[in-house]
């Protein structure tokens, strides 16, 4: 999402509620879910029982609440993270998503339809046209080459042959695969494998993509780099993602908002700026104070929202949107404003002072 975009999707100052303002094209509205596991879960629902610590609950009603009053829209075009510790809830509500498990309350709209009320043949056509998961553990098939692999659920769907490898052939290109259409999965690097995870999910040409802590078995090189591939194909592709990690440097370096989760429930959700500058709780606060500045957040971040050149500015100091921090530095060094673009056009301007005020703490410029 570009800056502009952005900011015209800034949530309301009260971020714990993460609802887009009126108008937004939003890809999914969810509004109160809930996931209670266990016996009789409905009356957990709203009972002040759900308020009881996990260890007491599960004594007194064998039942776990796994997401709890959870509202949020997603934008068209938005990487949504969701982040929080093993065990607060991410996995069960990205499955509650695409009704891989079933809310125990609430509703979800995707695509303008409720989601809770999909029979199955709709549920079928939203999974094979609208979102595609993408798992952390790949989930290749050994005896199938890449080409196949990525081709799979089109076969499963009865796509003819040609079309099928017309366009495993297109996503190999799009997710750098080229060369390894013909390889086998224990062929590959764990990065490659997660490639190919991405090409399958991709070959259905989504709207929606889900994906469940993706990167978190790469080690910490491909990692990054594949972070990297992420963003580059949400903006090449303008597909709304949501990703799960518990990893929150990949959730305020991916994410244009992040929502916090504790024990099932979302307690801030704010872009990387508004949670390392006005985190919502103590919670929050202790989670980003050692999350280093420089490599999180963007110039995007932090730049005023302007269309047109500083005076005095030049090419020399201009830098894209989505340029860490860090690697501002260079360009501020002659103390002068810098133009921030994205594409090439102008989207903002930067003060050498706002650059090294977020990178050393002090409070942000307001955005709006
Ligand atoms: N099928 C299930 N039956 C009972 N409890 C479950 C089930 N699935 C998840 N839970 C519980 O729900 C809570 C949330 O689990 P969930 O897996 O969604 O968390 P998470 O944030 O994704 O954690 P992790 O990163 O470890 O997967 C946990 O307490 C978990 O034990």
């Amino acid at each position: 999402m570009s800056i502009d975009q952005r900011a015209a999707t800034t949530p309301p100052p009260d971020p714990a509620h993460g609802l887009l303002p009126e108008g937004t094209e939003t890809a999914i509205r969810c509004r109160g879910l809930w996931k209670v596991f266990g016996p009789r879960p409905e009356r957990i629902v709203g009972s002040p029982d759900a308020d009881l610590s996990r260890v007491e609950l599960l004594e007194r009603t064998g039942c776990v609440v796994a997401c709890q009053e959870v509202t949020f829209d997603v934008g068209v075009g938005e990487i949504f993270v969701v982040m929080g510790l093993s065990g607060s809830g991410k996995s069960t509500l990205v499955r509650c998503l695409s009704r891989l498990i079933e809310p125990t309350a609430g509703s979800v709209e995707i695509a303008g339809g409720s989601l809770l009320d999909a029979d199955a043949a709709q549920l079928r056509e939203l999974r094979r046209h609208t979102i595609s998961m993408v798992f952390q553990h790949f989930g290749l098939l050994p005896n199938r080459n890449v080409r196949d692999n990525i081709a799979y659920g089109l076969e499963i769907q009865g796509v003819d042959r040609a079309t099928r490898r017309g366009k495993a052939e297109e996503v190999i290109e799009l997710v750098g695969l080229q060369g390894f259409a013909d390889r086998f999965p224990d062929e590959l690097s764990g990065g490659m494998k997660q490639r190919v995870g991405l090409a399958r999910a991709l070959a259905n040409d989504p709207d929606i993509l889900l994906l469940d802590e993706p990167f978190s078995a790469l080690d910490p090189l491909i990692r990054a780099e594949m972070q990297e591939e992420a963003i580059r194909l949400q903006r090449e592709l303008g597909v709304t993602m949501v990703f799960i990690t518990h990893d929150l440097q990949e959730a305020l370096r991916l994410g244009d908002r992040v929502a916090v989760m504790r024990d099932g429930e979302v307690v801030q959700i704010g872009t990387a700026a508004q949670l390392l500058e006005r985190p919502a709780d103590h919670y929050v606060r202790d989670f980003t104070k050692e999350v280093p500045r420089a490599l999180v957040l963007t110039a995007g971040d932090i730049a005023t929202p302007t269309d047109e050149a500083r005076p005095g500015t030049t090419p020399a100091l201009e830098v894209e949107a989505t340029t860490l921090l860090r690697d501002c530095i260079p360009a501020i060094a002659g103390d002068r404003p810098i133009t921030v673009t994205d594409d090439g056009r102008i989207v903002g301007s930067l003060e050498p002072q706002a650059v090294l005020a977020a990178i050393y703490g002090g409070s942000l410029p307001d955005p709006s």
